[in-house]
């Protein structure tokens, strides 16, 4: 049996899934977000030379003083006049500097009497001490973020700062969740028998909400052809995500529901480990990724494909999530040919791999804070070796 490696498979999801279109939000409304257009400065920041800090604008030529007080400037009302020779202007954070001043000094190094000022301390040591020159931040016209950037917070601000009041963003992905299987019934009643509380369309939401969705919860559904068939085909969402019967048992009737509702599937079938049996299609206008049923496959096929899709479709030029290193802190056997995320603790900087890693155990997963990455057919590893990880909390 064939297994597309996941790296292809991410490709071949995102060719699937168009981005979704733009919109223009006011900033406020814009956070997390991408951008949809480069954003240029309006504006240059700062407007003029200002000052850095509270105390006196001076001539450096003037060092050590003493200065007589002419004005003040301070921040949104500017010294209208000029210094000259022997003045200073007292000055505060973010005021511009006067015509004729190059330099501040800080009140705490300054004794003033009147309008005698004298220095009482170092000074300033060189010439534009303690301002900051026009445009030192950006100049109009600058990139302050490019399409396909998150909107983070910083990035919020800068345009702010840069003369914007609203941006343009791709639009909020609709994001239909549905969980499959006789077994389940819903989080918090009253369990008998066999019958499990549903956790992967809970756990799928949570690891959404920090992303542009709206979840359209198609709840628990039986494994019945007809039914799936039906609910599939009334779905009206951009990414249609189900859990459970992608395997190949009898009672596996995702992938016959979801071409009986006239959707195609692209791919089945990915080389990794836990997540093997997930698929991925279209039905009408939605993308489909049915994820497997076991709690660990969904959470690794939602980390790996889930949001990285949300974020394609938002238009983020970056989606794929962001690995990083730490040192092993046991040894690894070899891998086989699935790339395998390994459930890891931190510890002491080191890296710790659960020692049963089966794809049902939740409280595992719980406990853990990064995957270890083992690319398919690494050999064994040692402790000490630095391994690719990929943080969870
Ligand atoms: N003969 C084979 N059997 C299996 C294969 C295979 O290749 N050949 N693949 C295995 C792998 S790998 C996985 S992963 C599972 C995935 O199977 P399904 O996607 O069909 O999942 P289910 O059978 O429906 O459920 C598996 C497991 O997970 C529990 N489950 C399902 N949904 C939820 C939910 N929403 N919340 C909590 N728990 C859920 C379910 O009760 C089962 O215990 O197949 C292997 N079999
Ligand atoms: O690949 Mo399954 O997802 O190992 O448990």
């Amino acid at each position: 049996m064939q297994l597309l490696p996941v790296a292809d498979a991410q490709s071949r999801l995102f060719a699937l899934a168009p981005r979704v279109e733009s919109e223009t939000l006011p900033l406020r409304d814009a956070a997390g977000r991408w951008a949809a257009q480069d954003i240029l400065a309006n504006r240059t920041q700062p407007a003029a030379d200002l000052s850095a800090m509270d105390g006196y604008a001076i001539r450096f030529a003037d060092m050590p003083g003493p200065w007589t007080v002419i004005g003040e400037s301070a921040a949104g009302r500017a010294f209208d006049g000029e210094v000259r020779t022997g003045e200073a202007v007292r000055i505060f954070t973010g005021a511009a500097l006067p015509a004729g001043a190059d330099t501040v000094l800080i009140q705490e190094e300054a004794a003033r009497a009147g309008e005698a000022l004298t220095l009482d301390g170092e000074g300033p040591p060189y010439l534009g001490r303690n301002t900051r020159a026009r445009g030192l931040d950006f100049t109009i016209g600058d990139r302050l973020v490019a399409k396909g950037d998150r909107l983070t917070p910083a990035r919020i601000a800068v345009a702010a700062t840069g003369g914007h009041g609203t941006l343009g963003v791709n639009r909020r992905i609709r994001v239909a969740v549905a969980a499959t299987g006789d077994e389940l019934v819903p989080p918090g009643s009253t369990t008998s028998g066999l019958a499990l509380p549903e956790s992967n369309g809970i756990m799928i939401a949570a690891m959404l909400a920090d992303l542009p969705v709206d979840i359209v919860d198609l709840g628990i559904l039986p494994d019945r052809l007809e039914t799936l068939r039906d609910a599939f085909a009334a779905a009206r969402c951009d990414l249609l995500v189900t859990t459970g019967g992608a395997s190949v048992g009898d009672h596996d009737l995702v992938r016959p529901a979801i071409e009986a509702a006239g959707g195609v599937i692209d791919f089945w079938r990915i080389a990794l480990r836990p997540g093997k049996p997930m698929m991925a299609g279209r039905l009408r206008d939605a993308t489909v990724l049915s994820l497997p049923g076991n709690p660990v496959s969904a959470f690794v096929t939602a980390t790996l494909f889930v949001r990285p899709l949300v974020a394609h479709m938002a238009g983020a030029r970056d989606p794929l999530p962001q690995t990083t290193h730490a040192l092993l802190g046991e040894d690894l056997a070899a891998n086989n040919a699935r790339t395998d995320y390994m459930r890891a603790e931190i510890r002491d900087g080191r890296a710790y791999a659960s020692t049963i890693q089966d794809s049902s155990m939740l409280l595992t997963l719980a406990r853990s804070t990064c995957l270890i990455v083992r690319p398919g057919n690494a050999p064994a590893a040692k402790a000490g070796d630095s391994a690719e990880i990929l943080v969870i909390a």
